[in-house]
């Protein structure tokens, strides 16, 4: 697998009928299992990254491909996970994670056990039969997540898959995120403005300048030497870890900074 991105820009209506452009060439790549977070201040540009690798919307310029074939639309090789909770009301934790295959025609038994490995996978075989209203914020994102892996996607693109939840199970979910990349070999491309949940999710973080969002850092963090922990404490207390922090809050800073001096 391999997602590549190549002189990306975008640009949008204007409010009084110019051209607002959002980014301006972006360029990156992903490879296999590799965990990506696109990291950078509000407004850089993040979503409409994520949403045309998604295909939900087009680059103004240059070409994404996947493993070389050129995405013009979505498809079931990618697979969405959004912020605000999307499983449906009126069906079951099961009912929900075997919706995508119930539309592509799959088997029920097949459904069935696809569901429950990755109901399993989420931790919530004991909420199979329930509806996502008894459940919590953290518990449904598990439910998107599980209904996404069903549908065997080669990228999991998330869009602040954790940003309505409170800090502890916001910790949680990025732990299991990560045990998710290693026990399914999936890779996963993930929108956050936390620059800590950067830090420990991230084989690459892409670190994107403010408007129009530009690639100003490019960071593998080395202090991880290639491994990923499972738990977040572990990687708090490693050597390199403040330091990574200390530089990408400076270049957040920088961002801050040169807003003001536009302004
Ligand atoms: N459909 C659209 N029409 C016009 N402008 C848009 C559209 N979508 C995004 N933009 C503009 O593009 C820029 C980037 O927006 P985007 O939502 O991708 O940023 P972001 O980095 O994800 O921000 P945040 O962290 O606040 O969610 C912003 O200036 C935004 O106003």
């Amino acid at each position: 697998m391999r997602l590549k991105l190549e002189r990306i820009g975008k640009t949008f209506p204007g409010p009084k009928g110019g051209t607002v452009e959002a980014i301006r060439d972006v360029s990156f790549e992903v490879g296999g299992n590799e965990v990506c977070v696109l990291l950078g201040p509000s407004g850089c540009g993040k979503s409409t990254i994520l949403r045309m690798v998604a295909g939900l919307d087009r680059p103004s310029s240059g070409t994404i491909t996947l493993d070389g074939r050129v995405i013009d639309g979505p498809g079931r090789d990618r697979g969405m996970v959004f912020q605000a909770y999307t499983s449906f009301d009126w069906l079951t934790v099961r009912q929900n994670v075997e919706y995508g295959l119930r539309l592509r025609g799959v088997a029920a038994s097949e459904r069935r056990d696809r569901a429950a490995h990755f109901i399993d996978l989420v931790h919530l075989t004991k909420f199979a039969d329930s509806y996502p209203k008894v459940l919590s914020g953290g518990m449904k994102q598990r439910v998107a997540i599980a209904r996404t892996l069903a549908n065997d996607p080669e990228i999991l693109l998330m869009d602040e898959p954790f940003g309505a939840l409170d800090a502890e199970t916001r910790w949680h979910m990025q732990e299991l995120s990560i045990a998710i990349a290693e026990e399914t070999g999936k890779t996963i491309l993930m929108v956050t403005h936390d620059i800590e949940e950067s830090i420990f999710m991230a084989d690459r973080i892409i670190f994107l300048s403010r408007h129009p969002g530009t690639v100003a850092a490019n960071i593998v963090p080395a202090f991880k030497q290639g491994r990923r922990w499972s738990r977040k404490e572990d990687v708090l207390e490693l050597p390199g870890y403040a330091e990574l922090e200390r530089d990408i809050m400076r270049l957040m800073r920088q961002q801050a900074g040169a807003e003001t001096e536009a302004a």
